[in-house]
């Protein structure tokens, strides 16, 4: 497949059409990066499509990845059967971006307003190194609307990568860039916040986040420790691991399947299954939908993020999903979080 360089992306079809139209004689269309469609409710969304089958969605609003697939096209995220696919609520599952606030840490709507904006396409973003095998791949971009400045009153780009690569692997890599020109830094917390889909969440257990201290946002976010062995699921959950390990695997013992994330810039990880009540109060969501989604956020939250004018943040996720034969101790989990 004949592809531009990375850092030059096709443009969307419909732009390609119209350039074709123009030129004499008429070029060879270009393998695009991605293909823009129609989703649910009228929302455009891109298809990222990688080798064997691989593929990922990302919707414009929210800029939120809301499929991504492995080669037997098997759905990897959970996106509720009741989410909603209209503004302004925030579409319920795949990874809803947090910013510029995590939850309620701060004056502003919960997880911030970047989860209910419309994003652009980035047709010519700064350059960023990639890895060259990656092929399928889209730049997204958000500034803030006036009206936004109202509520946040600071000027910023805000650019996401979204990356399929050859082996399936999602990766999501962000770029917060403080544009004000009146001298002022400012400050943010963060989160992609990742539904995986997961089996029966009582199969499920989580390696790297053990003896970590958390704050605990079912007790008045107090500070505890974590104890004992992974970490496994009989009740709600909303936890905020603090500098947690760059390494986190979720092992679906039933599914047989392993997620390793990896993140990098941010230290934090929030761990969130609502549970029956909660469920059943959420009117995005089925009641018995928290038994198989499990959340597990690469986060900045603690130590809110400050950039001065004309400084870049960086924060990347990676994902990935291999097969594991986990039952009863076979699993060593440090190879998977190590090797
Ligand atoms: O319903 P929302 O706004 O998408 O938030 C869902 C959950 O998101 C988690 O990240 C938070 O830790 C929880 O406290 C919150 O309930």
């Amino acid at each position: 497949m004949a592809a531009p360089p990375p850092s030059s992306p096709s443009p969307p079809p419909a732009a390609a059409a119209a350039a074709t139209q123009q030129t004499q004689p008429q070029p060879q269309p270009q393998t695009p990066f991605y293909e823009l469609v129609k989703g649910n409710s009228g929302l455009e969304k891109v298809l990222l499509r990688g080798t064997r089958g691989f593929s990922a969605e990302v919707y414009l609003y929210g800029a939120q990845v809301t499929s991504w697939k492995n080669d037997h096209a098997e759905e990897l995220l959970f996106v509720s059967s009741k989410a909603i696919f209209k503004p302004p609520k925030a579409i319920r599952g795949g990874i809803p971006i947090c910013f510029p606030q995590f939850g309620t840490h701060g004056n502003l709507e919960q997880h911030g307003f970047a989860r209910n904006r419309l994003w652009t396409i980035d047709d010519n973003p700064p350059p960023l190194p990639v890895n060259p095998a990656i092929k399928s791949f889209v730049d997204l971009i958000l500034r803030p609307s006036d009206e936004d400045l109202k509520i946040w009153p600071h000027s910023f780009e805000f650019r996401l990568r979204v990356a399929l690569g050859p082996n399936g692997d999602l990766s999501l890599t962000s770029r917060i860039r403080n544009t004000n020109t009146d001298g002022r830094s400012f400050s943010y917390t963060f989160a992609y916040h990742t539904y995986f889909s997961v089996s029966d969440i009582s199969e499920v257990r989580v390696e790297g986040l053990e003896t970590m201290d958390y704050l605990d946002n079912l007790k008045g976010k107090e500070r505890f420790t974590e104890q004992g062995d992974a970490i496994v699921f009989e009740s709600e959950i909303d936890k905020v691991y603090l500098a947690a390990p760059s390494k986190i695997a979720i092992i679906d013992h039933e599914k047989k399947r392993t997620f390793v994330l990896t993140k990098e810039g941010l230290p934090d990880a929030v761990v969130w299954n609502p549970w029956d009540k909660k469920a059943k109060a959420m009117q995005d969501f089925g009641d018995g939908e928290y038994k198989h989604m499990l959340c597990v956020e690469p986060a900045a939250v603690e130590k809110p993020i400050t950039l001065k004018p004309g400084e870049e943040w960086k924060g990347r996720l990676a994902l990935s999903a291999v097969p594991s034969s986990y039952c009863s101790g076979q699993l060593d989990p440090l190879k998977v979080l190590q090797g």
